[in-house]
């Protein structure tokens, strides 16, 4: 229904928008410049109309249980089902790949780019091949990391984590926010979201030029490889870790288009908004997104399941025994009766199979059916969910996205499983700084929900009771 609005109102409101977008001429900047004002009638007409309506309710377990379900954030570049898992901008995964554009041109013709991804979440339109070509020169053109965020890097013990080192080198680069330095010099509200989207660019251009020199730092010799202006954003990256297959490309571009966005409840996503809704430039407030998807229980969990598999694997190997059904069935039990959790399985919201993990099962039965570390996650998939059932507590004994993107990795040689995150980081950015720009376009306000003590609860429920 939005979208239906956002149509008739960009056909009223802004009639240069139609004729850009139907050229398929404009750039990122041009697009959104006329498509702002548009959104920004759309949310007070929104509010205007049914802003008084009730959409949900709140109960003590909710308040104590981590807030699940309750619908309180405002996000527009995706949305989770639990059923069917996530649609960006209405569009599920495989719909994406088949409409978006790809590297080698339109939709269809392998995976799509990050880029072209970018260009629907930012925009609600399926670009053209030219609209995502012009973003990836775009971010290509900014991606230089200046000297003293260099020099830092090299500086940090190789034994910080890699994702501690990227947040240190982020933090860095906010020396040249383009926000911050607009805010202090006065800039009027209605501007913010100019200089928000310079730095948003900037953020986007210059995370996987941080993310090779953290690799390199920490794995190699501080060197990282040549990138090539005719190459797209997801192959420049290969390049700088210093892979060079299309086939590795290919996965990279996967891998980044569908870790990019999950709405906006997940604790990165969350947190970033958070920061950002202080004002926080999106530097700080991306920097803190990335401190969330630090934790195991969220994007530290892909590391944390390639560890688990290698552990499996070492212990039967040296009790001489194979790796199958019962060998698999004997390890979950020991981890969960050993107090911890299965990492890459259950969700907070999802309650089926995660389609992102699906993606990757059928990018590995295209390119790798007989690796052997992609056979064991089948066999993991075949036995784990029963096992979690059986033990009773998870709401969802399927597997996530952190489930399967380790042994695609692997596969090709990359084995720094440390480093893992850092590629989630990578593609957070794409959906959480997407939403940060209509968040300082349409003029969210500061995030300040309101929080109770166990004795209000109390006290609360007890004179419910007595009315
Ligand atoms: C990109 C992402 O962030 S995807 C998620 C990545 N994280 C992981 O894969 C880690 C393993 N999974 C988990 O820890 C959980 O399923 C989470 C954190 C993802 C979701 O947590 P919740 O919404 O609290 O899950 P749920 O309501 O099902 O939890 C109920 C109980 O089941 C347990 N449980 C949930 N999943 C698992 C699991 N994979 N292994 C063991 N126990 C589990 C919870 O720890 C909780 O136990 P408790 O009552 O003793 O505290
Ligand atoms: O949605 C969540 O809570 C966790 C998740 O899968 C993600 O952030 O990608």
């Amino acid at each position: 229904m939005i979208t239906h609005m956002s149509r008739r109102l960009r056909n009223t409101v802004a009639p240069s928008m139609k004729s850009l977008a139907t050229r398929g001429m404009a750039s990122i900047q041009e697009t959104l410049t006329e498509l702002v004002p548009v959104k920004q009638a759309e949310l007070v007409a929104l509010k205007k109309e049914h802003g008084h309506k009730v959409i949900g309710d709140v109960t003590v377990d909710q308040c104590i249980g981590g807030g699940r379900d309750i619908k309180s954030l405002f996000w527009e570049t995706s949305l989770l089902d639990a059923q069917e898992g996530i649609r960006f901008r209405g569009y599920s995964i495989p719909e994406l790949q088949q409409k978006l554009p790809t590297f080698k041109g339109p939709a269809g013709q392998g995976e799509p780019t990050p880029e072209a991804l970018v260009w629907l979440m930012l925009t609600d339109t399926i670009p053209t091949k030219a609209e995502a070509d012009s973003l990836t020169h775009e971010l290509y053109k900014r991606s230089e990391i200046p000297q003293h965020v260099v020099a830092l890097l090299k500086s940090l013990p190789k034994s910080l984590h890699p994702m501690s080192q990227l947040v240190v080198g982020l933090m860095a680069l906010q020396k040249d926010s383009k926000f911050a330095a607009a805010y202090a010099s006065g800039v009027h509200k209605k501007e913010y979201w100019k200089h928000t989207l310079e730095d948003i660019l900037d953020v986007w251009a210059k995370l996987p030029e941080l993310a090779a020199l953290v690799f390199s730092n920490t794995y190699k010799d501080g060197s990282v490889g040549s990138k090539d202006p005719s190459l797209d954003y997801s192959a420049n990256f290969a390049r700088r870790l210093g892979y060079n297959k299309p086939e590795f490309d290919e996965l990279m571009r996967l891998y980044l288009v569908i870790h990019s966005d999950h709405e906006g409840g997940n604790a990165s996503a969350h947190t970033t908004h958070l920061v950002g809704s202080t004002l926080s430039d999106p530097y700080l407030s991306y920097s803190a997104g990335l401190n969330a998807l630090a934790g195991p229980l969220h994007g530290l969990a892909n590391q944390e399941v390639l560890g688990w598999i290698l552990d499996l694997q070492k212990k039967f190997k040296a009790e001489g025994k194979p790796v199958n059904k019962e060998t698999i069935t004997q390890f979950a039990w020991e981890t969960l009766k050993s107090g911890k959790v299965i990492p890459g399985y259950g969700h907070a919201v999802l309650r089926k199979t995660d389609p992102r993990y699906t993606s990757q099962r059928e990018f590995a039965l295209k390119y790798l059916p007989d690796d052997e570390l992609f056979k064991i996650v089948g066999t993991i998939y075949e036995v784990v969910p029963d096992v979690l059932t059986e033990h009773g507590k998870t709401k969802n004994p399927y597997p996530n996205v952190d489930s399967h993107s380790g042994v695609l990795l692997w596969h090709y040689g990359f084995k720094e499983f440390n480093y893992y995150t850092v590629l989630f980081g990578v593609s957070r950015a794409l959906g959480a700084l997407s939403q940060v720009f209509w968040d300082r376009a349409l003029g969210m306000p500061l995030e300040r929900p309101k929080s109770v003590t166990s004795k209000w609860i109390l006290e609360h429920v007890n004179n419910s009771k007595s009315q």
